[in-house]
């Protein structure tokens, strides 16, 4: 059985004042059901993990270099995330995709550079809005998924988030049987390569997850918890989440 999971991704979001708001989280960050991980910009994380005490399983990075150390100005290794307390760390967001112009093949050597350290790869992929119009959403996440994954990938140290670029930040969000539709392409992929192993992979849904509509999407077909922007940076959105991610049970 897949343990639910909802991880928050501050973005480049959050100075030490904002530790407060994961404090603030209080029950819902006891949430004993459901796994919670939040994703602050890399200054954080050790704070953070340090805020949370014995629950430091519970901080991740939202990038780390392929490679263990060298001359790569102003990046992070995997090494030096989880000294910091990280357990995950993102990998391949859209984000990073448009604005670093990271390819498959470059968040395939990231995760697997992950895997070796120890963090659970949270690896994200998802259309534009112009791909699914021309209805090339499932070839385009399928080979997202191919090229992205390196092999190995486990329920342990592998999580797919599924963010559909257009709804990443924009208020819209696919239907409920729109995400059916690709989470249950991407399960057949993951069965396809990994075999057994790939109904331990956890398929996050993210984009615009908000208080109001998690607990729809939670009741999605293969929905095992969401990757959270906005939402994640105040408690009182979070909280909610949370919540409605443990209520699905
Ligand atoms: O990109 C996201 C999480 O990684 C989603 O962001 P929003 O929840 O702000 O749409």
């Amino acid at each position: 059985m897949r343990r639910k999971l909802v991880a928050g991704n501050w973005k480049m979001n959050g100075t030490n004042a904002d530790l407060k708001e994961i404090e603030a989280l209080g029950i819902a960050w006891a949430a004993p059901r459901v796994d919670i991980v939040v994703c602050p910009p890399a200054t954080l994380v050790s704070r953070m993990a340090f805020a949370l005490g014995g629950q430091r399983s519970r901080v991740g990075g939202q990038d780390c270099h392929a490679e263990a150390s060298g001359a790569h100005t102003g990046d992070i290794s995997a090494e030096m995330l989880k000294e910091s307390g990280a357990r995950y760390v993102i990998l391949g967001h859209s984000e990073r995709r448009a604005d670093h112009h990271e390819t498959d093949e470059m968040v395939r050597a990231k995760t697997e550079m992950a895997h070796k350290t120890g963090l659970t790869a949270i690896v994200c992929l998802g259309e534009t809005d112009a791909q699914r119009e021309a209805g090339e959403t499932l070839d385009i996440v399928a080979a997202q998924l191919a090229g992205s994954l390196p092999d190995g990938a486990t329920g342990a140290n592998t999580v797919v988030a599924y963010e559909p670029i257009w709804a990443i930040g924009t208020g819209k969000v696919p239907s409920l049987e729109q995400i059916g539709e690709v989470h249950e392409a991407l399960r057949t992929k993951l069965r396809e390569r990994f075999g057994d192993e790939a109904d331990a992979i956890r398929l996050l849904y993210g984009g615009s997850v908000k208080p109001d509509n998690a607990a729809e999407i939670f009741g999605g077909a293969d929905v095992d918890g969401a990757l959270v922007g906005g939402a994640s940076l105040k408690s009182t959105d979070f909280s909610p989440i949370i919540s409605a991610l443990e209520s699905s049970l």
